[in-house]
């Protein structure tokens, strides 16, 4: 994991040659990586999907099987980083030696604390100008608040970079320049003059390593030489597996230098499914906590974390198997659905090749095909032993864009392409507009929704027509207001009747999503058969806010009185009546427009800084904060989604292209007053705000 191009994919290429996996390194910038299988990510040179691939790596006389997942760098692919964090024990976190701790570094470091990940740190790009090995362990430190100890110097830097020394062992790793050779280095003493460098980084790894373990730094305080690499490893391993150090090494992966060391140091520190702790979940019939140890004897338990079509095997499910073993051929349980799957066949994964197996048993990743109904998130286990594991959470799309098929022929083509790609990514939605029959996709970001379209044309053969990006904005309320709403219609015969009194106003907590209803009607006055038709009425209305359409998050009505006909009225007219009710009520309830702000953070030489903020005050950007990083400087804004449409290329302009931006989703914030009124009114054409 790590913030785009540091090199996460160069440095797969190279595991999956020294582990043979290939014959042969392929080049990201060529377009030759195995893992950048899709044509996109190969034109772009950068990752979009996942891939997962099985490694076999010797340490110590035994083979290892190690599954990585290459996760993208690019935010709008975050969902991709999200569900892997979910489903695997440890991580590699790649930094650039020259570019340190970048936003999306933060950010997948975030993510990781979230699911509990144990990380080791990998110093990449150290034959860059400008690398600093030191540099990033301290910004490591710093910003990420993480105990990053080095237990590797590098010998050399930027150019005359030709290896490493392995602190652990006390000995170099001279490499010689051959990308066509697995061994291609030589094991040597320590030159001359990093001896006394690398013995005091030494004394502090092992000052460290034995605060963690108390045997140890007894035997620290008595002759610390004495103290064992072995000893070294066993505490290492314990201390980042507990998370209080993070072991931190460097490379250079594209000058194939380092990448052995650092497969080494996943066995040895990262932790094996084994060392994980029993997986918690809850019972569905019992709703009672249960757990799974990661044993073939307990009852099988897995969690389906990623959905993709394969153009020759079909619909893949992603699995992460916690517990039991499955069989190819034989039935599993899911447990949302509550259905039995048939898995026909089981495959493990070499980004796009599949290789069939027979069966998946603890620990494992594989993709399995056959299921009918499986979604990213779901679990699957034993019908005798139900368990429902935590799903993920995934951030709401943000940006919209409005799209049709070139020739109206291929509307059918279209449906099914966007049912496609949208079961395969969660942070991907699809909506048609039912008044304008208008479809608008919505996404991460302006490179997430470029991707799908170009999906759409090359897998599913639909040209596209779309109109320009546009903010997906919000409404809320501010205020309560209480209402009476009268809903009569007589048109001959048996007529419609219904009437209600209610309170509208903003949830009574940031945790309520949706409706949060409140019935106070005394004495039947609105009869109970006719509050679930109410309760729908306002959920209902609620996906369509009544200033601007925008669909509102959360609120609170209280039903607290009304009245009934005992002919006229029925459930239908008591759903209308909650329908006009919240269109008159919602619009005196203080409503507001809230945009996605987002966090930006620009790299920019000292004398282009005056000229970026300016223009960031202009997008109505709050600057947050400046930072020196090396010998550049770092401006970080909160600035309005809506402003920043087509801002790479404006900052390039400023900067003479020597400036570079990131940005992500921070919060929902309300608009001003001005921009309010022009939202309100741009909609205004396309909103309809009526009684029915
Ligand atoms: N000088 C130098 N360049 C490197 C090194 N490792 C990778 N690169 C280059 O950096 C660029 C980005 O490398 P990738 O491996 O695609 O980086 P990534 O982190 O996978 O990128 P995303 O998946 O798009 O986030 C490519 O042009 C690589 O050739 C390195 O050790 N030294």
């Amino acid at each position: 994991m790590a913030h785009i191009d540091a090199g996460k994919t160069t440095t797969s290429e190279r595991i999956l040659f020294y582990t043979g996996k290939t014959h042969k390194i392929g080049e990201v910038h060529e377009g030759g990586a195995t893992m950048d299988w899709m044509v996109q990510e190969q034109e772009r040179g950068i990752t979009i999907t996942s891939a997962a691939t099985t490694a076999f790596w010797n340490y110590k006389d035994n083979t290892y099987q190690i599954n990585i997942i290459d996760t993208p760098g690019h935010v709008d692919f975050t969902v991709e980083v999200e569900r892997s964090l979910r489903v695997l024990d440890g991580a590699v976190a790649t930094f650039c030696a020259v570019g340190g701790v970048e936003p999306q570094s933060e950010t997948v470091w975030r993510q990781a604390d979230k699911y509990n990940v144990p990380r080791i740190g990998y110093v990449n790009k150290m034959d860059r100008t400008g690398a600093d090995f030191a540099g990033v362990c301290a910004q490591v430190h710093e910003r990420l608040g993480a105990n990053a100890l080095p237990i590797v110097l590098p010998i050399g830097a930027e150019d005359k970079f030709t290896g490493v020394i392995d602190l652990v062992y006390n000995r170099a790793y001279v490499y010689f320049d051959d990308k066509t050779v697995r061994d291609n280095y030589h094991i040597e003493e320590i030159p001359e003059n990093l001896k006394a460098e690398a013995a005091e980084a030494r004394a502090k790894l092992i000052e460290e390593v034995a605060a963690s373990d108390d045997a140890l730094m007894e035997k620290f305080f008595e002759d610390p030489d004495a103290i064992t690499p072995e000893e070294i490893i066993v505490a290492l391993r314990k201390a980042t597996i507990n998370m209080s150090v993070v072991p931190m090494l460097c490379g250079s992966s594209f000058k194939n230098k380092g990448v052995q060391l650092l497969l080494d140091s996943i066995i040895a520190y990262l932790p094996s499914p084994l060392d994980v702790e029993a997986i918690v979940g809850t019972d569905p019939r019992t709703g009672e906590e249960t757990k799974r140890h990661p044993s073939e004897s307990d009852p099988f338990c897995a969690l389906a974390f990623k959905i993709a079509t394969d153009p020759f095997v079909g619909r893949l499910g992603f699995i992460r198997v916690y517990s039991g073993k499955l069989d190819a051929g034989s039935y599993t349980f899911n447990s949302r659905s509550g259905k039995k799957e048939r898995i026909s066949r089981i495959y493990q994964m070499h980004a796009n090749k599949q290789n069939p197996i027979e069966f998946v048993g603890a620990g494992d990743i594989a993709a399995a095909v056959g299921f009918k109904d499986v979604r990213t998130g779901d679990t699957l286990c034993d019908e005798n032993h139900q368990i429902v594991l935590e799903s993920m959470t995934f951030p709401e799309p943000v940006i919209g864009l409005a799209i049709e098929p070139k020739t109206q022929k291929d509307l059918d083509k279209l449906g099914v392409g966007l049912g496609k790609l949208a079961e395969e990514d969660p942070t991907f939605t699809v909506k048609t507009d039912e008044d304008s029959g208008q479809t608008v996709i919505s996404g991460m970001g302006e490179l997430h929704l470029e991707i799908i379209v170009d999906r759409l044309k090359r897998e599913f053969g639909v040209e596209i027509n779309q109109g320009a990006p546009q903010v997906n904005y919000k409404e809320a309320l501010t205020g309560t207001y209480e209402h009476r709403e009268v809903f009569k219609k007589q048109t001959g015969g048996r007529g419609k009747f219904a009437d209600i009194i209610f309170e509208i106003g903003p949830a009574s907590s940031k945790e309520v999503t949706g409706l949060e209803f409140v019935d106070v009607v005394k004495g039947g006055n609105v009869p109970k058969e006719f509050i679930p038709a109410v309760q729908k009425g306002f959920a209902t209305a609620m996906s369509n806010g009544a200033l601007a359409g925008y669909p509102i998050d959360a609120m609170k009505v209280t039903l607290k009185d009304g009245s009934f006909h005992p002919v006229d009225s029925d459930a239908l007219s008591f759903e209308i009546c909650a329908r006009n009710g919240f269109r008159h009520a919602a619009v005196k309830a203080n409503p507001v427009i809230m945009e996605p702000i987002m966090s930006v953070e620009v790299v920019t030489p000292e004398e282009n800084m005056g000229d970026i903020i300016g223009d960031l005050n202009k997008r109505r950007g709050q600057i947050s904060g400046m930072e020196t990083k090396g010998n550049a400087r770092v401006v970080k804004a909160k600035v309005p989604l809506a402003e920043m449409f087509g801002y790479v290329t404006v900052l390039r302009t400023i900067s003479s292209g020597r400036a570079t931006s990131s940005m992500e989703f921070s919060h929902f914030e309300a608009v001003p007053g001005n921009v309010s009124k022009e939202i309100i009114e741009k909609a205004s054409g396309k909103f309809k705000n009526e009684d029915e």
